[in-house]
């Protein structure tokens, strides 16, 4: 106690003259710098190496509005929209329930005013009262969290099949990893970034809007009972809170957004873990992977201790200023009536009747925590915007590198003056043959892999193309395929569905033993070109295949294919595929590599009796024979074409 006087004192002697003003006043700005610096000293590390771009993810500013505008517009189209309708009800329920809460706040007062009086007949009316608002306070609560749930999933399919639809609009799917190197995990993007995006967005609407609400209305109710100074006193008190909080607040966007970007790594661990386990299992690759799945987590956890620390002394800070500090500022304004100065005017008006008095102090009070609450929440929301911020940048990056991509703008290092950085291009003529003139083979990273192609390889003309690895053989098909960009020459080439590619590792969708082998053709598309269950029997027994179809349950069985069937049984599957498309050319990228050589050398010989011209790159020279020209790389940028003679 006597500790506490002492402190009281001094205190009061430091405030007592004018440099002392001056000293505490300097006191408390060096220890709000002092923690300002603390929570926003490690800013940059988090930015990483894009720290230029980074550091105002997650800063609330003109940016982020404008970029976070753009994004509402896709997911509330039109003021006519579903959303739109939905947004207006949500308004109206959040003016529902201030009315609600004020005529409750008048209520409270009646109850505790005919327990002072003790007047039992008002007591009782004023409990049925009570009673008679429970129904409606209670269905106006859980409607508005209905609709913020029901808003927040509108959002999120809103958002994702616009992103879907950028994603999966020509090959973006692919050049978003293949070609340019912004985005490292276009999946956590599309998936949980959006879900986290959409959930903020709708909280945060009622988060903001209802305490704006309930600040007007609260406030104007309190003036009209103890005059304006006391709304303006509370208010006032929450702006320098406020602005205090701001000012030593840690940017919780740029934090929340490395926290998702971490997220996605760890997941990414995981899910390669799951996809490659038999590669994994044959090297025993379990304390590597144990390793890296350990590094990735506690870089998370690191990084989630950081953001405990901060939010911490922000939590601390946050109570001392709007809870404990508010507290004593509310009984400041409830003591207005008696104490400020009107108060002969109010005492003379209400005699000295205490119930009037103590009803008057209940509704205050209970407008005034209203009030209070209402604002705190405002001052709370501020961090929902950082992470809203943390969120939309994420998103806004996502559209941005979705719509260069659509229009063939990419995005990465690579070598200084390469040829992927220019803007030249060469051009596609459609035909009936594929023929490549001085066409150059450029990797994404801008290497040239070789200057000036050129050959022709018209129906029949069966090519074998050989040269050592990274040579540059796959990614002729890539150009061929339109994958990667055509710098310079001319590749004349038959429209899509002419050309069928098999790579080693052909990829088999979750789905039927069917889908298997008519991808990417539906149950419809095979019905409509009358192929009937029977003709796929026929094709499966060219591969040597027909067995599976009655061991695994027939053509409907839906299966993980890619563990349960073997290298060799996938091969001959995609071989499969290619003659049920039949087309005039297939390009077979190391296909047959797990098939043994006499099974391989039959269905190559079926591939030509069915008039598909085969261009084939493979180390296997036993393959050489199906075919009457050669394309050879040499590594070095060097090629020959020529008939092989016989
Ligand atoms: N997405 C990519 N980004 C950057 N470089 C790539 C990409 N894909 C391939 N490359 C590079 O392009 C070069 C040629 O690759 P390509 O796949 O055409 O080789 P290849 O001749 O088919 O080799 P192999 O016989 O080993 O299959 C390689 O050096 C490879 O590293």
């Amino acid at each position: 106690m006597k500790l506490a006087n002492h402190l009281l004192n001094v205190i009061k002697a430091m405030v007592a003259s004018r440099e002392r003003k001056a000293a505490t006043v300097g006191a408390i700005l060096a220890i709000l710098y002092g923690l300002h610096w603390f929570q926003n000293r490690n800013a940059s590390k988090y930015a990483g190496v894009q720290k230029a771009k980074r550091t105002d993810r997650g800063s609330v500013n003109m940016k982020f509005f404008s970029q976070l505008w753009t994004l509402v517009k896709v997911v509330v189209p039109s003021l006519r929209s579903k959303e739109s309708l939905l947004l207006a009800l949500l308004s109206i329920l959040l003016v529902a329930r201030t009315m609600l809460s004020i005529s409750i706040s008048s209520v409270n007062g009646g109850v505790v005013k005919a327990i002072v009086t003790r007047d039992f007949n008002s007591f009782l009316k004023k409990i049925t009262s009570l009673a008679m608002f429970a129904v409606p306070s209670s269905l106006v609560n859980s409607a508005l969290d209905f609709l913020n749930h029901k808003l927040a999933i509108i959002f999120r399919t809103r958002m994702t099949r616009y992103m879907n639809e950028k994603y999966l609009k020509g090959l973006v799917y692919y050049q978003i990893s293949n070609l340019d190197s912004r985005i490292s995990n276009p999946d956590q993007r599309l998936t949980q970034d959006i879900d986290k995006w959409a959930t903020c967005l709708s909280n945060l609407y009622s988060n903001i809007t209802k305490p704006i609400l309930d600040i007007i209305l609260f406030s104007k109710k309190l003036a009209d009972l103890v005059g304006w100074e006391g709304p303006s006193v509370i208010i006032g008190w929450y702006f320098l809170s406020g602005t205090v909080i701001r000012y030593i607040s840690p940017p919780f966007g740029l934090l929340t957004a490395q926290e998702q970007q971490n997220e996605g790594l760890y997941r990414a661990c995981q899910s390669d873990l799951v996809n490659h386990a038999e590669e994994i299992a044959f090297y025993r690759g379990n304390d590597w992977e144990k390793d890296r799945i350990n590094k990735t987590l506690m870089v998370i956890v690191r990084h989630i201790n950081t953001i405990l620390s901060k939010r911490f002394f922000m939590g601390t800070f946050d109570s001392m200023l709007v809870k404990y500090g508010a507290t004593m500022v509310a009984y400041a304004v409830l003591g207005l009536p008696v104490f400020g100065p009107n108060k002969s005017k109010y005492i003379s008006s209400k005699g000295v009747n205490t119930g009037n008095i103590t009803r008057d102090y209940i509704r205050n009070s209970s407008l005034l925590i209203n009030l209070a609450k209402a604002i705190g929440r405002l001052v709370v929301s501020y961090k929902d915007l950082q992470s809203l911020s943390g969120y939309t940048s994420l998103l806004f990056e996502a559209k941005s590198v979705l719509e260069d991509l659509e229009q063939g703008k990419y995005k990465r290092t690579m070598i200084e003056g390469s040829m992927f950085n220019s803007s030249n291009r060469g051009k596609y003529e459609p035909s009936d043959k594929i023929a490549f003139e001085d066409v150059p083979i450029v990797s994404p990273n801008g290497d040239i892999l070789v200057q000036n192609l050129s050959f022709t390889i018209e129906s029949g003309t069966h090519t074998f193309i050989q040269g050592p690895n990274g040579c540059g053989k796959s990614s002729l098909f890539r150009i061929l395929g339109e994958l990667w960009p055509l710098f310079a020459g001319t590749v004349h080439k038959p429209p899509m569905e002419d050309m069928f590619y098999i790579p080693q590792r052909p990829y088999l969708p979750h789905g039927t033993l069917r889908d298997q082998i008519i991808y990417p053709h539906s149950l419809e598309k095979m019905a409509s070109l009358k192929i009937s269950d029977k003709d796929l029997e026929e094709l499966m027994k060219v591969v040597k295949l027909d067995d599976l179809v009655d061991k695994r349950g027939g053509f409907d069985q839906i299966e993980d294919w890619n563990d349960t069937l073997s290298g060799g049984q996938k091969q001959r599957i995609a071989m499969c595929r290619l003659l049920y498309h039949k087309p005039k050319f297939a390009i077979l990228d190391e296909c047959t590599s797990a098939v043994s050589i006499e099974a391989e050398g039959a269905i190559y010989q079926h591939f030509k009796d069915e008039g598909i011209t085969l261009i084939t790159v493979s180390h296997r020279e036993s393959l050489m024979k199906y075919h009457n020209h050669v394309l050879k790389m040499d590594g070095e940028g060097g090629w020959k074409f020529y008939k092989i003679l016989s």
